[in-house]
């Protein structure tokens, strides 16, 4: 990290949810391609007045909150860069191009149309994730799990994983079929399995132990978003060479339900994703309050079963 040229970059989210992108000039490295507005921090400035004198500079706005939102250590062929990305929930002024630069707002699911630089991927899909992953409690009635379930969306969860140990196979594919169909397109899906769900748009979590198991043909099946939940830096290389698009890293803290691992804490999580390109969610012993903490550590957010239930 102390050669890459460290770069402050802005996903700009408007109060609509669409977000800001501008293109780059055709002279500039990497010319042409759209990008998140930024650019390089300059010797000693801290990283926000960094962010904030960049977007100034390029789009005439003033930053009002911001946040980290990922790190990405990238090595073109002729430098390497760490694109420190923030996300930017509120500004004043009207945004444009200062340095006469094409700009456009969008849906955060039209920027896959768009063609960023190759550093870019794992930022795009850390604006199209929210900030907490909620992995159902083990529940023996369907029709309880629905109603934590409507209550967890009021509580603007969207993203869920469907982990239900006590069923087979066969009983696991029912319940995901009928909550499909239940909450339609209110929830994005990720369903554990040993291959890809073949329903349109559904998710696929992999466990560690799959992780050196499933091939990349098998995780392109999946039409939604894929993951694997890791513990140490082995198991975080082998999601990243596999090439899933987010991960859990746990467990962050001590918690019921897996009394004997021994928790990460937050300066180890810290260290581990400092290196990892990809979007990740914390897990174990996590409740809502402790998002903030979350971001610090170079986390997209938090995951959780009881701490995000209910
Ligand atoms: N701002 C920004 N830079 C990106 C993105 N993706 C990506 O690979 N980069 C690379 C391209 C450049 O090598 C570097 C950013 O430097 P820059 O050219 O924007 O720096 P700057 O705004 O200070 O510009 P300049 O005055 O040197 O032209 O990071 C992105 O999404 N946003
Ligand atoms: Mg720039």
């Amino acid at each position: 990290m102390s050669e890459a040229l460290h770069v402050m970059a802005a996903v700009i989210r408007g109060s609509d949810g669409r977000i800001l992108i501008a293109r780059r000039g055709s002279h500039q490295d990497q010319g042409g391609l759209w990008e998140f507005p930024g650019g390089k921090l300059e010797p000693g400035e801290a990283r926000l007045d960094g962010l904030r004198r960049e977007l100034h500079e390029e789009l005439g706005i003033d930053v009002q909150a911001a946040r980290p939102l990922i790190g990405v250590l990238h090595h073109y062929p002729k430098r390497s860069v760490w694109l420190d990305v923030w996300l930017v929930s509120s500004f004043s002024g009207e945004a444009h191009g200062a340095e006469g630069q094409p700009l456009r707002w969008v849906e955060p699911a039209a920027l896959d149309a768009y063609a960023f630089p190759e550093a870019n991927r794992p930022i795009v899909t850390a604006a199209q994730l929210p900030e907490r992953y909620l992995i159902t409690p083990e529940l023996d009635d369907l029709g309880r799990l629905c109603d934590g379930l409507e209550q967890a969306l009021t509580g603007g969860i969207r993203l869920v994983q469907l982990r239900q140990n006590q069923l087979d196979a066969p009983a696991y594919a029912a319940w995901a079929e009928q909550l499909l169909a239940r909450f339609d397109g209110r929830i994005d899906w990720l369903f554990k399995g040993s291959h890809a769900p073949h329903w349109p748009g559904a998710g696929w979590h992999l466990r560690a132990s799959q992780l050196g198991e499933v091939s990349r043909e098998e995780l392109a099946r999946c039409s939604g978003w894929t993951a694997a939940s890791c513990h140490n830096a082995n198991e975080l290389q082998q999601a990243l060479a596999l090439g899933v698009d987010f991960v859990t890293l746990s467990p962050l803290l001590p918690t019921a339900s897996h009394p004997q691992a021994t928790p990460l804490g937050w300066e180890q999580a810290a260290a581990l994703l400092r290196d990892f390109p990809k979007p990740a969610y914390l897990l174990g012993g996590l409740t809502t309050p402790q998002l903030p903490e979350a971001w610090q550590h170079g986390a997209q957010g938090i995951a959780g079963i009881r701490g995000l239930w209910r």
